[in-house]
């Protein structure tokens, strides 16, 4: 067996961090050799996570690229937004390969991060250089590079759910309505009022309605399929349980298809994509059965009365979303095989 490279984590003590820390316990070509903390350096992340008593017992680091190299020859930053943005240049100009988690590095356009995010935006000669790692899309650039974008939970679900449909034309991308919901992990770990006990359990809400900073990220990338600029309704409910997103799309569908005819499709271009499952007709996925797991799960219902496709995606947010395809993406810039330390089966129930 070849010797296991080191890997950091800035933001290792927030839910994207500490999902890394549990995914990569079992990778087999790659360990955690330092977990960082900007707030809490010098005492043991059991401290605020128990259940790594005996599985990582080290004291968090502070923020220093010195150190980190000295350590690791990957970090990933699970970061909150306009912080990868000055830690990742620092990094990489000191010969780090960075995965970055967070949206700073997504969308292309400064203006455009500005205007969604309402932050800074990262100094553009390291936006053009950050490969956005939609790993079943864009898997043969993220192959070799050494700076990954890691995409955002919703456009993951999202993305992963239309593209195929939009590539080959069998929607018109004009008439795409995405309706989406996410558990609570997605929100991070901070306390708010949005998301504590009482506002969440036993109710459902919209938030973010048309405001949403997933928008651009699922426009840009809709945009690059079909090959023409493409904008679209995006709506996020936030879900009383913890992990899971669902994106249910709607479309028109172009010339006359059946449902067998969009199964056929999706099953033929994610073939060799281990982590997209095709659901048989008359059975949509629902997030019980990706929990916990670096699926994605994609089912479909043809409308015949009104020629509409639903198309239903799910993912666990903390590991497709986020931490699982983070690792898909170390795995593919490594050149080491997709499914490394990812074969999880679901939990479930
Ligand atoms: N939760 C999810 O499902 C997903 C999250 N993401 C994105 O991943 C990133 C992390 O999310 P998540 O883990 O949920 O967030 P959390 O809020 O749970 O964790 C973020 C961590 O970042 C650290 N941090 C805060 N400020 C700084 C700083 N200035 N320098 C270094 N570290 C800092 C904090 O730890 P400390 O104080 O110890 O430094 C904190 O624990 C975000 O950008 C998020 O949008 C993406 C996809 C899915
Ligand atoms: C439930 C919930 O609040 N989810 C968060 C997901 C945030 C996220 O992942 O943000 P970036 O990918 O842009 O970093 C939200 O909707 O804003």
């Amino acid at each position: 067996m070849s010797k296991k490279i080191g890997v950091a984590i800035v933001g290792s003590t927030g839910y994207g961090g500490v999902e890394l820390i549990r995914l990569l316990a079992s990778h087999p070509l790659a360990e955690v050799t330092s977990v960082i903390s900007s707030s809490s350096a010098g005492t043991p992340i059991t401290e605020g996570y128990p259940h790594l008593t005996g599985i990582h017992e080290e004291l968090l680091d502070d923020v220093d690229a010195a150190t980190i190299k000295s350590k690791a020859e990957v970090v990933f930053l699970a970061t909150p937004p306009a912080v990868a943005s000055k830690l990742a240049p620092e990094l990489l100009e000191a010969g780090l390969k960075v995965i970055d988690l967070s949206g700073d590095f997504r969308l292309k356009d400064p203006a455009l991060y500005e205007a969604w995010y309402k932050k800074p935006a990262a100094d553009e000669q390291y936006l053009k250089q950050a490969v956005f790692g939609l790993a079943e899309i864009y898997g043969d650039n993220v192959k070799g590079a050494s700076f990954i974008s890691n995409p955002g939970c919703y456009p993951t679900a999202t993305l992963l759910g239309l593209i195929p449909a939009v590539k080959e034309g069998f929607i018109d991308p004009s008439t795409i309505i995405i309706d989406a919901k996410s558990g609570v992990s997605g929100a991070g770990r901070g306390a708010s009022l949005g998301t504590h006990y009482s506002e969440l359990n036993e109710n459902f809400k919209a938030y973010k309605v048309n405001q949403h900073q997933h928008i651009p990220e699922i426009e840009m990338v809709l945009s690059d399929a079909a090959g023409a600029p493409v904008v679209t309704t995006f709506t996020t409910h936030l879900v009383p349980m913890t992990r899971g997103i669902m994106s249910t799309m709607y479309a028109s569908v172009k010339g006359e298809r059946s449902q067998s005819d969009f199964i056929e499709l999706y099953k033929s271009f994610y073939a060799g994509r281990p982590f997209v499952r095709i659901r048989p007709e008359g059975q949509w996925p629902a997030t019980k059965e990706v929990w916990g797991s670096n699926y994605c799960d994609i089912g479909f219902a043809l409308d015949k009365r009104t020629n509409r496709i639903t198309i239903v995606s799910v993912i666990d947010n903390l590991v497709k979303g986020a931490a699982g395809q983070a690792i898909q993406n170390l795995n593919l810039m490594m050149g080491w095989e997709e499914t490394l330390g990812l074969q999880f089966v679901p939990v479930y129930p």
